[in-house]
């Protein structure tokens, strides 16, 4: 496997590891995922609209609403979730496994003032396998603690193209995003960030 540009507290950042051509490919894929299953905004259990606008691709995507957080089959509007795109499961195989695909690509959309509070990703059956993430677009700046919650944390901004992974002892770290750094990248039309997570879901 590729050696990552740094690890801080156990998680492996890739920066810049999509080229420009690479992220533009993407992208277009990710267009698609979004034509069959559109973007919607998650409220969370309590009833509060997140700030992200989320739609997935797989065999299960991930919701949330008044009834909690879980992976469903279906998008709230009925239909199967799209196949995740080949250039995904490229990068999955890349840095991840070569034995088995992911079952869910998560894809958060971020306008200038959306965040994600810290948080773990604690839905799956098996936290053996790695989570990737994938940021194209505006910088954010990503916020890593710790596996129990609370004490220190630290920043790293995360730019288009960069790849980051947590998996081993940083599978359950907590994580988040504090902010978007509008206007930072001309990548998508109208600005923003894409962010995608793929998870093996069970
Ligand atoms: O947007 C990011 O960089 C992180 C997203 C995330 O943590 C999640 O979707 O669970
Ligand atoms: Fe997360």
């Amino acid at each position: 496997m590729e050696e990552p540009t740094l690890i801080i507290r156990g998680v492996a950042i890739y920066k810049e590891w999509l080229d420009a051509p690479a992220q533009e490919a993407l992208l277009a894929a990710l267009r698609g995922v979004a034509a069959q299953a559109p973007l919607v905004t998650p409220v969370t259990p309590s009833g509060k609209p997140m700030s992200v606008r989320m739609t997935s691709a797989g065999r299960y995507g991930w919701v949330s609403d008044r009834r909690g957080y879980r992976y469903e089959r279906c998008h709230p509007d009925g239909q199967p979730w799209p196949p995740i795109p080949g250039c995904v499961l490229d990068i999955w195989h890349a840095l991840v496994s070569t034995v088995r695909a992911p079952d869910c690509c998560l894809i958060n959309h971020y306008g200038p003032g959306a965040r994600m509070g810290l948080h773990q990703d604690r839905d799956e059956v098996d936290f053996s396998w790695p989570v990737l993430s994938v940021s194209l677009g505006d910088d954010a700046l990503f916020r890593i603690g710790n596996v129990v919650r609370g004490g220190r944390t630290e920043s790293v901004w995360l730019g288009s193209g960069d790849v980051v992974v947590m998996g081993g002892p940083a599978r359950l770290i907590h994580h988040g995003v504090d902010r978007i750094r509008a206007g930072s990248s001309t990548l998508l039309q109208g600005g923003g960030r894409l962010n995608l997570t793929c998870r093996v879901v069970d």
